[in-house]
């Protein structure tokens, strides 16, 4: 990956890196960079499937997975859509968030045998994805199902992990990580807040 966006590995057993710093202690990442390095990894996590001709569907996580699977499916230049899943109904902590999102999913391939890669965009806790695999089968029963993001930032509180991380941070459970997307450009950017 290009250094100017932040440490990285696509291995999940590596290790977090340290964030990269700037003037005055706050974290920076290049998310367009890392946007660029999870594009070559998904190219790389669908040519594996070239021996077997199947075909791999998106899935992004709403909203910061979403915004990734959909421009993930123009510059892989596949065709149709990518998929959205929200956590919203299966989420562990439902009673007390409710339904704090208006994206509703929509799979537009059927779900029952197909190879699913989940896009998102920061890995915590793993509890979103543990309620979107959830919302995932009530579509349907996949073949398989894997995930890659842009940030992992440590912490999990499940045993889960992506296949593919275009950065792998570790950051205080005081700060929350969130992607933006910029009206018009579509550029992406990281925010960093005291949770
Ligand atoms: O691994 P976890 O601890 O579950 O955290 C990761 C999730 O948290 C953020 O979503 P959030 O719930 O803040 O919603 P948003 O994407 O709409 O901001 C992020 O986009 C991930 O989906
Ligand atoms: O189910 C979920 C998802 C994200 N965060 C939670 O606390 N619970």
């Amino acid at each position: 990956m290009s250094n100017n966006a932040a440490s990285s590995s696509s291995s999940p057993t590596s290790p977090p890196s340290s964030p990269q710093t700037a003037a005055g202690g706050h974290l920076t990442l290049d998310a367009e960079a890392l946007y660029r390095e999870l594009l070559r990894g998904v190219r790389s996590m669908r040519g594996e499937n070239h021996n077997d001709n199947t075909n791999t569907y998106l899935a992004g996580v709403a909203s910061g997975g979403m915004w990734l699977a959909q421009r993930l499916q123009k510059d892989l230049g596949l065709a149709g859509e990518a998929g959205v899943l929200s956590s919203s109904l299966h989420r562990d902590d439902f009673a007390s968030r409710g339904l704090a999102s208006s994206t509703s999913s929509l799979l537009p391939f059927d779900v029952n045998g197909a190879d699913i890669l989940l896009l998102d965009d920061v890995l915590y806790t793993g509890r979103t994805v543990r309620a979107v695999i959830n919302e995932l089968y009530d579509y349907g029963r996949p073949a398989r199902v894997r995930l890659a993001v842009l940030v992992d930032r440590g912490g999990r509180e499940l045993p889960i992990e992506a296949a593919y991380a275009a950065a792998r941070i570790a950051l205080p459970a005081n700060q929350s990580l969130s992607l933006a997307r910029a009206e018009g450009s579509g550029a992406f950017s990281f925010e960093v807040k005291e949770a």
